[in-house]
């Protein structure tokens, strides 16, 4: 059996995540706990009920230190998320980190704990989005000589940090595979006059409408041609099912930063 808690429990990828755990064909994954914060009104409710699957006898706690756990499944904002992280180091607990929207000193204390307990730290859990990911680090090295990269997201309404983490992880294999450093040849959004674009940059323009669940288009545009790749999420659920699958294989991991590739069996995509 392997005890798994979910950390941003009452939110749209936590209930969802509840959700997959209630209906995943994995019986040694169990939900033993939800965590949500301190001040909320749904302490105590079952999450189950919270989710929309029926009772499941696990009442939403405050703290992860009332948790009973092996395996945390985080997609909490960005403090809690730390805390919990800090929590299962101490504790030698694995973890499941989907939240986005960390500063770089923050991602550097995640790939820390990923020397000392076993992690799966993904901005995007999707299998085809993983895909994307080694895409990209393929048509990247043949275009870009040629080619203006641009990346373009879309969320709904709700989504506080952008770009979205997963269009920073496009960009970051991107520079990676053309050995540039992001951090000097990003353009985040243009307005007003400037000079013709620089090929060397890597654009992100980032959209925040409705309801969309998560669209992602890197363009590699030429003169006289353009190659779109998009990755469009319909559910959720394409996320959570990510997420607990990271869950299950974790348990048997030794300490280590893993991402999707790791989860999926395509390490040797890379
Ligand atoms: N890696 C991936 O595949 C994906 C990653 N994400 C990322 O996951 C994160 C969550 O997204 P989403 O579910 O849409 O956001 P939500 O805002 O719906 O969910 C976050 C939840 O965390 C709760 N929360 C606030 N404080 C605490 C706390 N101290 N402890 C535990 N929970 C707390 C919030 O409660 P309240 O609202 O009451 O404050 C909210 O219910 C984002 O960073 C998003 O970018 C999203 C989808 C896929
Ligand atoms: O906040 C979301 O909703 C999503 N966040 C992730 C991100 O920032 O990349 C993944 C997905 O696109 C949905």
């Amino acid at each position: 059996m392997l005890k798994i808690a979910v950390a941003g429990a009452t939110g749209r990828m936590g209930r969802a995540i509840v959700q997959a755990l209630q209906a995943s064909n994995d019986e040694k994954l169990v939900l033993t706990a939800a965590i949500h914060r301190p001040d909320s009104s749904l302490l105590n409710a079952d999450v189950g009920e919270v989710a929309g699957v029926g009772k499941v006898d696990v009442p939403i706690v405050s703290r992860i230190e009332r948790a009973e756990f092996d395996v945390l499944i985080d997609f909490s904002p960005i403090e809690p998320c730390l805390r919990n992280l800090r929590y299962c180091v101490a504790n030698q607990k694995s973890a499941v980190i989907g939240t986005t929207g960390f500063e770089r000193a923050q991602e550097a204390e995640i790939h820390a704990a990923g020397t000392t307990i076993p992690l799966v730290f993904a901005a995007n859990m999707s299998v085809g989005m993983t895909l994307c990911f080694h895409l990209v680090q393929q048509m990247a090295p043949i275009l870009a000589a040629d080619s203006d990269i641009e990346i373009i997201e879309t969320h709904h309404r709700h989504k506080v940090d952008s770009p979205s983490g997963t269009a920073m992880r496009l960009g970051e294999l991107i520079a990676q595979s053309l050995g540039r450093d992001l951090d000097a040849c990003a353009v985040y959004g243009r307005q007003g006059i400037s000079e013709p674009r620089d090929r060397d940059t890597i654009g992100f323009a980032t959209v925040r409408a409705g309801d969309v669940v998560g669209d992602h288009t890197v363009l590699f545009a030429s003169e006289g041609e353009r190659i779109e790749l998009t990755h469009k999420a319909s559910s959720r659920m394409t996320f959570a099912k990510g997420a607990v699958r990271a869950a299950g294989w974790l348990g048997g991991q030794a300490p280590g930063l893993y991402d999707m590739h790791d989860v999926l069996g395509l390490r040797d995509l890379t």
